[in-house]
């Protein structure tokens, strides 16, 4: 590390290896803030909005507080669990050690996981498949300031192609400022205007005016505001024939709280109709193109599991390999993306995403310690103006490899 903030590590790695990865123990880290206070704020908003009896409550207390405990071990899943196979596999370094001595992001991964089993989402039952976070979803899609917040959309024909783009652009990259998780314990966020850390937006849009329309790959975050920004996106992208035709990655479960799931493209298309303006007409055209094949919603396993987009299965390497773009919303995505590990911030983006396929940019509000591909002035600068800028979702950036 040669930054002078110092995010504390996992302590595996080694000085000729990889970044250390980020860890849970460490008081002061950042993971265990998400353990010890983000997750109990989570369980018992899960218990208020949604009508779990005793037999759930109590499960859920549990998981919180084994996982938070310097002691307890990480147990396998359930034996009924979908999956647990591939789960046993991806933890076999982990089951049986302390949840205290796990990597961060394996250890969030699974406690979602967990959650799930701890509410009934997988046994055949009354709860089988019931999103535990869908109310706190409801909550922000009906927020009735939504349908004004798309209202610069009218007359946005009248600019300039890269004008109408890069607006796009940032309404989707700041749609990512502050997901369901990160408001659990935290207001605010990224703030239009504030420079971003880095902005390949120029060379991104020559990437997409300068060759034939190909396939856009968007690997989604959030539901809600995130995903309606993400929609007016695509759209545009369909409509202006930058993309012939895009693919909604969606996550196959409930996962990291707002995580968009089917049903939420379903929903905040619901939601985008009732608008008026262009944003209503968006949705109807979006609708076209789904049912003319031009967009689709894949939803593979892959992306629930704790591992970095280096590691994708053939299928969907093979998929995101032939794109004319993958587009990575968010800041678990990007965790994914470079390795949740504490590499110098000054370490180049195109090292650091080299074993995943295809011209792909990062869009990320920054809400955890990792981060790469800043220049040292830009570090710091932040590092300067604003201590907690690595997580306290005040900053953002657009980071593109695009030659891949
Ligand atoms: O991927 P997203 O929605 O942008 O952010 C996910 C997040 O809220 O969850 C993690 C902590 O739980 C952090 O990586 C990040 O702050």
């Amino acid at each position: 590390m040669n930054d002078r903030h110092t995010p504390t590590p996992h302590p595996t790695g080694s000085a000729s290896g990889p970044a250390p990865a980020f860890g849970i123990a460490d008081p002061a880290g950042f993971g265990r803030g998400v353990f010890h206070e983000r997750h109990p704020a989570l369980i018992r908003r899960l218990c208020e909005s949604n009508p779990y009896g005793p037999g759930q409550r109590s499960r859920l207390r549990e998981l919180v507080a084994e996982s938070a405990s310097d002691t307890a071990v990480v147990r396998p899943p359930e034996e009924t669990t979908p999956g647990r196979e591939r789960w046993l596999a991806w933890g076999r370094e982990y089951f049986g050690e302390p949840w205290r001595d796990v990597p961060f992001l394996w250890a969030e991964s699974y406690f979602y996981l967990r959650l799930l089993e701890c509410v009934g989402y997988f046994a055949p039952g009354p709860w089988q498949g019931v999103d535990p976070f869908a109310p706190m979803k409801a909550a922000e899609l009906a927020d009735p300031a939504l349908e004004a917040d798309t209202a610069w959309l009218d007359g946005l024909d009248r600019s300039e192609p890269a004008e109408a783009f890069r607006a796009l652009l940032l309404a989707s990259l700041y749609g990512n400022r502050a997901d369901l998780g990160f408001r659990l314990v935290r207001d605010g966020g990224a703030e239009d205007g504030v420079p971003l850390l880095a902005d390949d937006g120029e060379a991104l849009w020559r990437h997409l005016s300068g060759r034939p329309p190909g396939d856009v790959h968007v690997i989604l975050d959030n539901a809600g505001r995130e995903l309606l920004a993400d929609l007016l996106l695509v759209d545009h992208l369909l409509l202006t024939r930058r993309a012939e035709s895009v693919v909604l990655h969606v996550k196959p479960r409930p996962y990291f709280v707002s995580d968009a799931v089917t049903t939420d493209v379903r929903d905040c298309l619901v939601r985008l109709s009732s608008f008026d303006g262009e944003a209503g007409k968006a949705a109807g055209r979006l609708r076209e193109a789904a049912a003319a094949g031009r967009l689709r919603v894949e939803g593979d396993d892959f992306l629930c599991s704790p591992l970095g987009f280096g590691e994708l299965p053939g299928g969907l390497r093979a998929a995101l390999s032939s794109a004319a773009l993958c587009v990575f919303k968010g800041d678990l995505n990007y965790r994914r993306l470079v390795g949740d590990r504490a590499w110098p911030a000054t370490r180049p983006f195109a090292e650091a995403v080299a074993g995943v396929p295809g011209p792909l940019v990062a869009l990320r509000t920054l809400k955890s310690d990792v981060v790469v591909g800043l220049r040292r002035e830009t570090v710091d600068r932040v590092e300067a103006a604003r201590p907690g800028w690595r997580t306290d979702g005040s900053q953002a950036l657009v980071q593109a490899r695009l030659e891949g």
